[in-house]
């Protein structure tokens, strides 16, 4: 029975829920419930803190997880649990911040004291830098309001939008100090059962999303062109048609390039072009 970490609150937590249920597995219906039994995917749920969950996989006391990689690195636990596969949601970076026109590089951090709720990662980030004597001050949340009160000088914080940053009064500065998505993670080195089929389930709901399927008819003059704009993940499907100077062509597309892609069909002389969506997918 693979054991897996969800979060159980916060940024994270909905689209988590959302991505392992779109993958095949039975998520909580009540918020209150804390563990959820897949029997027939053979898997165990546990909802937990996100801060926590690269806690309980580095222990060892549950296979893998979804987290935030910053939180991951936080957590300092890099030695019992690694990152096998980014999730694509839940992205963010990590950032200095300071009052408007005070800093502009982490250089001018030394001898200050900067606020954050991730303080591993950023105690770990200044030596990295070589900036020397910087005094972290950890706080749970809302770091945004320490320098207007008077505990630390900077802060380094999660920022997606840029709007909570702005509305204290903050700015940015200096090179990002991460970029940040939901990652699942496992426990080094080790291979449970079922590990191999819930990244083949993700990756399914990954692919589904990034990508749509590319229908047309072709003349086959064409095709070597018409194929080289829609490789497709290994190759296009050919398949005849009544009139034998035309081919009809499938091929998977980046969902993002899916207009520019049709414009350059259409150009080459390819017509009939259909886009539909993925539901699912294994590659
Ligand atoms: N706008 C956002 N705000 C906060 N975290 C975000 C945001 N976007 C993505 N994330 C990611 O979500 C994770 C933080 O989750 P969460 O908000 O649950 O933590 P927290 O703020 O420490 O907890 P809480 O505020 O509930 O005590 C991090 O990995 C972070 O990068
Ligand atoms: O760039 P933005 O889109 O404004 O988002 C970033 C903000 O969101 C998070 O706070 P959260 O709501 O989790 O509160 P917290 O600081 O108390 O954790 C994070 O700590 C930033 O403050
Ligand atoms: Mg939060």
């Amino acid at each position: 029975m693979l054991r897996i970490a969800v979060p159980n609150k916060g940024a994270l937590s909905e689209a988590a829920m959302e991505m392992l249920s779109e993958a095949g597995y039975v998520q909580r219906r009540d918020r209150r419930e804390l563990v959820m039994l897949d029997e027939e995917n053979g898997v165990e749920f546990f909802y937990l803190r996100p801060r926590d969950i690269a806690v309980y996989v580095g222990a060892g006391t549950l296979d893998v997880g979804l987290t935030g990689r910053d939180l991951f690195q936080d957590a300092r636990v890099d030695h019992g649990a690694e990152e096998v596969l980014g999730l694509g949601f839940g992205k963010s970076t990590f950032r200095l911040a300071g009052p408007a026109g005070r800093f502009t590089s982490a250089a001018d951090l030394a001898g200050t004291r900067v606020a954050t709720s991730y303080d591993g990662l950023l105690a770990q980030w200044f030596q990295d830098q070589g900036v020397p004597d910087v005094e972290v001050v950890h706080l749970d949340g809302a770091v945004e309001t320490a320098v207007r009160l008077g505990v630390a000088d900077a802060i380094a914080d999660v920022v997606e939008t840029g709007n909570t940053l702005k509305a204290a009064g903050m700015e940015t500065f200096g090179e990002p100090i991460m970029t940040s998505e939901a990652i699942l993670i496992s426990g080094r080195g080790q291979h449970p059962e079922g590990l191999d089929r819930l990244i083949r389930r993700l990756q399914g709901v990954l692919v589904a999303a990034q990508y749509v399927m590319m229908d047309y008819d072709v003349h086959r003059d064409l095709l070597t062109q018409a194929a080289a704009i829609t490789p497709g993940l290994e190759s296009p499907t050919i398949s005849p048609l009544a009139d034998e100077n035309w081919v009809a062509v499938r091929s998977m597309v980046p969902a993002k390039k899916t207009n520019q892609l049709m414009d350059q069909l259409y150009d080459l002389g390819a017509r009939a072009i259909l886009v539909s969506s993925i539901h699912a997918c294994r590659i």
